[in-house]
């Protein structure tokens, strides 16, 4: 609402698919606080415009340097604090108070309520942007505020994030339209709660629920892309990066995508333009919602519609609130050519590459100063949750009739056809990981050389190809701003990836492909108890005893290859092997590394104590299981 452009011109959207009416009166709070936050910031033009971000990142700096801002700053924070509070004890007392929902007819919409699941649309019209007393406290209008829960069915698949965007792509574009003869509304916003979305008639922003902006010029960054008098009306999307304010130094679970973010995405780029990925992006409605580029496409954005509408809030919000209903989408193209496409678990990426496809070009911007931040995942499950959504989710993709090759063909060009296959093949390099994991230790243990002696001119390629790729890649990960340290905690999470998230990734699709199962949408966790994010700032791995299965997986590869680095070394001291050392050198180097990067997996299995450490039952099972490979192997 605090963006850097004109009110009237923003609509925000809130989409709440955990339908809670605690978000809705966060909501309603928020948008009282946003009359006293509002004109701050564009007093003192502050950055970073989420609250929460100013408040715990630049307060002190600000304080010793002018007294009027330190002063407002010190009452304003107060204020916020108050408002937090009120929010916090409405959820630890898990409903809200009676005397509260008296105070908001919005409330009464939960009485019949029964299940997150399982209610009717609920939609709110917080801030009426055509209300010429919905003012700030410097009496400057204020940006439409929308609340929405679309209706849950328990029989009836609501198609996750899609979904939720679809209903308020939906909504804005309605509310849109009765509102614009109102207020010469320009650019409504809009915002999904469990994800975020702001959008404007024209031009939609969609965030989600775990990010915060960081730069309230981005709109305006965006809109000179789209205005652009030669280019701006081919662009249908204008894609910042993803940020992640909760990165440690060495980033443990790997998340930050610098290398993404520096290197490929603006190589794409320059072949049509970057992928979509689902959050920080600015997209043109019309393209969106399955327009075609045509060659002189042009597009007005100053458009404006004439007549004037009457219709009162309640009026609106009956209204538009069945366009969020289940059956709604019934026998539209919603989910198939309009807004975001269902059933894969990368409903952005397939979307964003439908659109390329549809004649579009894209824009990847990284300006100086990041325009959002997300949170990244806190512990190994989270991340390797994420991450088999993702893989499975871009592998469906290569196996669809989106396959980039096979859509894309004649329609993108082949750089970015094959631009988007490094991240569609991602799954399936499971199986090479996991025979270099499995293969040339066992047969170090059993005494057999797999590759060429180190003497040999074969050799040579292998050396080249190891020093070479390992090389590249720490110079870029280096020159992308990455620590040493982080670089081999990003080659762990790489190996801990292949081995279990993408190896179920494969299964599941395949499953999905036979028909037998379907794909879901795992949310990634917001929030972690104390002791993890604890162990999470120390950058101290976090097991713990969910996620058996591929915990198991991690286990079972790291002592498999323990034991056949010992058993092997030991066979080539006592001489069992015929020059040992040379003909061995690559599978105890193999070996060896696997040893080395797996150090925190054994710390886990035996020496910590914390809650983060592998279960004791876990330590076990995996190493009978690694136990009984080695001797089976040898039998
Ligand atoms: O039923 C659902 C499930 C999810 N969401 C929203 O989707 C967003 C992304 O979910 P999150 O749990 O944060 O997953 P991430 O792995 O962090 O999401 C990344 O990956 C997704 C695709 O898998 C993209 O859609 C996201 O933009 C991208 O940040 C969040 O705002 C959610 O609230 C819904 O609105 N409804
Ligand atoms: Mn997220």
């Amino acid at each position: 609402m605090a963006y850097n452009y004109p009110p009237e011109k923003l609509s925000v959207y809130l989409s709440d698919d955990g339908g809670s009416d605690l978000t809705f009166y966060a909501l309603l709070k928020a948008s009282v606080f946003s009359k006293q936050w509002i004109p701050f910031c564009k007093k003192f033009n502050i950055e970073p415009r989420s609250p929460a971000a100013y408040f715990s990142t630049t307060e002190s700096k600000c304080a010793s340097l002018d007294t009027v801002l330190s002063q407002e700053s010190a009452a304003i924070k107060k204020l916020y604090k108050a408002m937090e509070d009120q929010i916090e004890t409405a959820t630890k007392l898990g409903y809200i108070p009676e005397d509260i929902q008296t105070k908001h007819t919005g409330f009464s919409e939960w009485a019949s309520v029964t299940s997150q699941r399982d209610h009717q649309s609920i939609l709110q019209i917080i801030i009426d942007g055509r209300d010429s007393n919905a003012v700030d406290a410097d009496g400057c209008v204020l940006p439409t505020l929308v609340y929405l829960s679309r209706e849950k069915r328990p029989n009836r698949p609501h198609n996750f994030k899609a979904g939720a965007m679809n209903a308020l792509v939906r909504i804005l574009d309605f509310l849109y339209l009765q509102f614009q003869s109102a207020t010469n509304n320009e650019l409504p916003v809009m915002q999904l709660r469990v994800s975020s979305k702001i959008s404007n008639g024209q031009i939609i922003l969609n965030v989600d629920c775990d990010m915060h902006s960081n730069n309230s010029d981005a709109v305006k960054d965006a809109l000179c892309f789209f205005m652009d008098e030669q280019k701006g009306n081919e662009i249908a999307y204008v894609q910042f990066p993803q940020n992640f304010n909760n990165l440690t130094k060495n980033d443990i679970y790997g998340s930050k995508m610098d290398v993404i973010t520096k290197v490929e995405f603006p190589g794409l780029d320059g072949h049509g333009g970057a992928l979509y990925i689902g959050t920080g992006c600015f997209h043109r409605r019309e393209s969106l919602c399955g327009k075609k580029y045509e060659t002189g496409y042009k597009f007005d954005m100053k458009r404006r519609i004439e007549g004037k509408v009457k219709e009162s809030v309640n009026e609106l919000e009956e209204t538009s609130k069945i366009l969020a209903n289940c059956t709604y989408e019934e026998g539209t193209q919603w989910g198939k050519e309009m807004g975001l496409k269902y059933g894969c678990p990368v409903e952005d990426v397939i979307t964003g590459l439908s659109i390329q496809c549809r004649g579009w070009k894209s824009i990847f911007y990284c300006p100086e100063r990041a325009a959002f931040f997300g949170i990244a995942p806190t512990t190994l499950a989270q991340m390797l949750v994420q991450h088999k959504r993702w893989a499975e989710g871009h592998f469906q993709i290569l196996l669809s009739k989106c396959c980039p090759f096979i859509m894309g063909h004649g329609r993108i060009n082949l750089e970015l056809q094959m631009g988007y296959s490094i991240y569609d093949l991602w799954a399936p390099n499971c199986l090479p990981t996991l025979c270099y994991l499995i293969l040339p230790p066992l047969y170090l243990l059993k005494g057999i050389a797999l590759f060429p002696k180190i003497t040999s001119p074969w050799f040579i390629p292998y050396a080249f190809v190891i020093v070479a790729a390992n090389a590249y890649y720490l110079a870029e990960f280096m020159w992308c701003g990455g620590t040493l340290k982080g670089w081999w905690n990003d080659r762990r999470v790489w190996m801990f990836k292949r081995t279990t998230s993408y190896l179920f990734a494969v299964i599941d699709t395949v499953f999905n492909l036979l028909g037998l199962s379907s794909s879901g949408f795992d949310v990634t966790a917001k929030v972690s108890e104390q002791d993890v994010s604890e162990r999470y700032e120390k950058e101290i791995m976090e097991f713990g005893s969910s996620l058996s299965g591929m915990f198991t997986i991690i286990a079972t590869l790291a002592l498999l290859n323990l034991f056949c680095l010992v058993g092997g070394l030991k066979r080539i001291a006592l001489n069992l092997v015929n020059s040992g050392f040379e003909t061995m050198f690559l599978q105890v180097l193999v070996c060896g590394t696997a040893v080395a990067i797996n150090l925190p997996v054994y710390q886990a299995l035996f020496f910590r104590k914390d809650k983060g450490r592998l279960p004791v039952s876990l330590a076990f099972k995996s190493f009978i299981l690694a136990l009984l490979v080695c001797k089976i192997f040898l039998y």
